[in-house]
């Protein structure tokens, strides 16, 4: 603070009597700084939903301190050393005044600063201690959480994605954490710190005058009342705002996702025109809440400085009748508006508190959200070698947002080692369903599926989910080299295997040609690949995990002829000695099936060869004569 001159550089030309009215003044200047938390801007940077303190919820993510409890109690005790140091400081100010300056005393003036000097260091290395250590907590204690949660939502089913937005995901891990990184590393310390100022000062301020104190705590809910009163406004309106802010945010995101259909459609002059209109509700947003934190801190300002001069006014006459010295007239002033400061603080913190309460019971939610697909406390092992066995036995499943409509009705399928079995059928037939409940992202209603003979929700899952490879329809590409891509869910594999790999899938005559061959980056989301080469990249995938069962979702979007026969070569080579299950939309892969199983509403309508089910001329022969005439041809 620009105030905070060195004492003696102010008092050293001054006579004895303005000597003092000049240290009074000073020193409640001084103490202005205390005034900080009140006069602050109001702003509530981080939106969130009014919520009730839940102190049990806080309790638990502070259950993550706990390993810290050692730097825990150091930055406890630096905060009551660092409190007990600004409660001198009032002390020793009025030494300085009584003993110092008024009795003229040079030897007990030098004393007192020097006392004052030694007050001020503990003080500042009191404050550097604390802000350290908690602000370490806080950081550590945040990024645990953040893996905690993480952790916990990887392993949860794709139920819950059902249910819950990403996006919602993704901000309970951000803005929830820092939330609550914001308490635990700094708010706690904050209120802490102010309800020792506030008692030790309130205790100090009664002993110093008594009449005075009287005064004071009469005027301190005129005081805070309607600041109170006018802060609560400023926080709905700040939350306001950054929700408007974050409809921005959205509202890019979503654009931005979508560019190129954007452009295709030449949205760019409408969507400029909207995000203009979202700019501008945010901006009238802030203007709404800057008007009444202006006035706020308007009215901090007249209430306080008020509230200051009228204690000066009591007490300025206290010390001319000689019933109060001067010394003590600044200690109170000095401890008046450190009691002020440090109830303005507290009020602003159960604010804080109150949202971080709020954030920490989303976050407790996430973590205590169980799985429902699990493995099983003893699973039973899976044979070895595995031979690729599936049997489906009376399996009905339904969705639970579609409770009444099975997706699956009454399934009895088995596929024998080594077999090829293409799962044909209308849309919504429930094939992909069938390829979900193998990999055990559900599990059925009633009936039993059984790989290499043990029911899928005896294994272990991991295991389980080990010797399978699902080739889907539109592969998922990371933002990550062709390297990583490739060897996902295989890290040990060699460059060896991974370039093999990549070659048998026909995927390295494109990754070669790449600027950096395998160590490119292949973008986010793999835009920087076709459709067929993303395929490829996937089958490679597949070949390097080298599964004994295969599922693959062939990709129903037109491939060029090149790209197509490179796929189909890649297919048959990673087929080759495996069980596999397609979801078969080529009349080549139909043909080349072992078995054809036709689905229709959730049941198996029809099973045969081609040739037998063309001959039986039901559903099978139907779709084959619309989907492959041309081909067939
Ligand atoms: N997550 C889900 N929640 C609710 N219903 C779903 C879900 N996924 C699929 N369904 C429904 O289950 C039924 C079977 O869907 P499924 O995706 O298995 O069909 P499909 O035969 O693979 O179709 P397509 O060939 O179009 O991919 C459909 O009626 C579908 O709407």
């Amino acid at each position: 603070m620009q105030l905070l001159h060195p004492p003696e550089t102010r008092v050293s030309a001054c006579p004895p009597t303005r000597v003092k009215g000049q240290a009074l003044l000073y020193c409640s200047l001084c103490s202005l700084s205390l005034l900080d938390p009140l006069l602050a801007e109001h702003d509530f940077s981080i939106s969130d939903r009014p919520t009730s303190l839940n102190l049990r919820v806080l309790g638990r993510l502070l259950g993550f301190a706990k390993p810290h409890l050692g730097r825990a109690m150091l930055a406890v005790l630096a905060l009551v050393i660092g409190s007990g140091a600004v409660l001198a400081f009032g002390l020793v100010l009025r030494l300085v005044i009584d003993r110092g300056l008024a009795d003229g005393d040079a030897s007990a003036l030098n004393l007192a600063l020097g006392l004052l000097l030694l007050v001020i260091a503990v003080m500042a290395v009191a404050v550097a201690l604390r802000l350290y250590l908690v602000t370490w907590i806080g950081e550590r204690v945040v990024a645990d959480v953040r893996r905690a949660v993480f952790t916990r939502v990887l392993r949860l089913d794709p139920s819950f994605f059902e249910v819950t937005r990403t996006g919602e995901v993704i901000s309970r891990l951000t803005t929830d954490t820092s939330l609550v990184q914001v308490v635990v590393g700094s708010t706690l310390a904050i209120a802490m710190r102010n309800f020792l100022l506030f008692c030790g000062g309130l205790t100090l301020l009664a002993i110093t005058s008594p009449k005075l104190t009287f005064w004071v705590m009469l005027g301190v809910p005129l005081v805070f009342i309607p600041i109170w009163i006018l802060g609560r406004r400023v926080r709905d309106l700040s939350r306001q705002s950054q929700d408007r802010v974050a409809d921005v945010g959205a509202y890019i995101d979503e654009t931005l996702y979508g560019i190129r259909t954007v452009q295709a459609f030449c949205r760019e002059a409408v969507d400029t025109l909207r995000y203009g209109q979202q700019v501008e509700g945010a901006f009238q947003a802030a203007v709404n809440r800057t008007r009444v934190s202006a006035l706020l801190s308007a009215l901090v300002m007249l209430l306080v400085f008020t509230a200051i001069a009228l204690v000066l006014w009591v007490g300025g006459h206290d010390v001319l009748a000689g019933r109060m010295t001067h010394g003590q007239l600044a200690a109170f002033v000095f401890y008046a508006v450190l009691v002020a400061g440090a109830v303005g603080a507290l009020s602003e913190v159960i604010g804080e508190l109150l949202r971080a309460a709020g954030a920490a019971e989303r976050l407790i939610e996430l973590l205590d959200t169980e799985p429902t697909i699990t493995s099983p406390a003893m699973a039973a092992a899976l044979p070895v070698p595995a031979a690729g066995k599936v049997e489906f036995d009376n399996v009905v499943f339904r969705y639970a947002s579609r409770p009444d409509s099975p997706a699956l009705d009454g399934i009895h399928l088995t596929l024998a080692p080594g077999e090829k079995l293409a799962l044909v059928g209308p849309s919504g037939a429930g094939k992909s369903t069938l390829l979900q409940l193998l990999l055990r992202f559900y599990d059925p209603e009633s009936g039993v599926i059984r790989f290499d003979g043990v029911d899928l929700r005896c294994a272990d899952l991991a295991q389980l989910r080990q010797r399978m490879a699902l080739v889907p329809q539109d592969p998922v590409i990371f933002g990550a080299s062709a390297w990583e891509n490739i060897a996902f869910g295989q890290d040990n594999a060699s460059a060896d295997a991974v370039r093999a790999a990549a070659e048998a899938a026909y995927a390295s005559e494109f990754l070669d040609r790449l600027p950096d061959g395998f160590d490119s980056h292949l973008g986010e989301r793999g835009v920087r690949l076709s459709g067929g080469q993303r395929q490829r990249i996937a089958i490679a995938r597949a070949i390097l995990r080298d599964p004994a069962l295969l599922l693959l979702d062939e990709a129903t979007s037109a491939l060029d002829a090149e790209s197509e026969r490179l796929v189909q070569e890649a297919l048959e080579r990673l087929m080759q000695n495996r069980s596999t299950l397609i979801i078969a939309h080529r009349l080549a892969t139909v043909r080349q099936a072992d078995r054809i199983i036709v689905m229709d509403q959730g049941c198996i309508v029809a099973t045969g060869s081609h040739d037998q089910l063309i001959a039986q001329g039901g559903l099978y022969a139907r779709l084959a004569e619309l989907q492959f005439r041309d081909l067939a041809a």
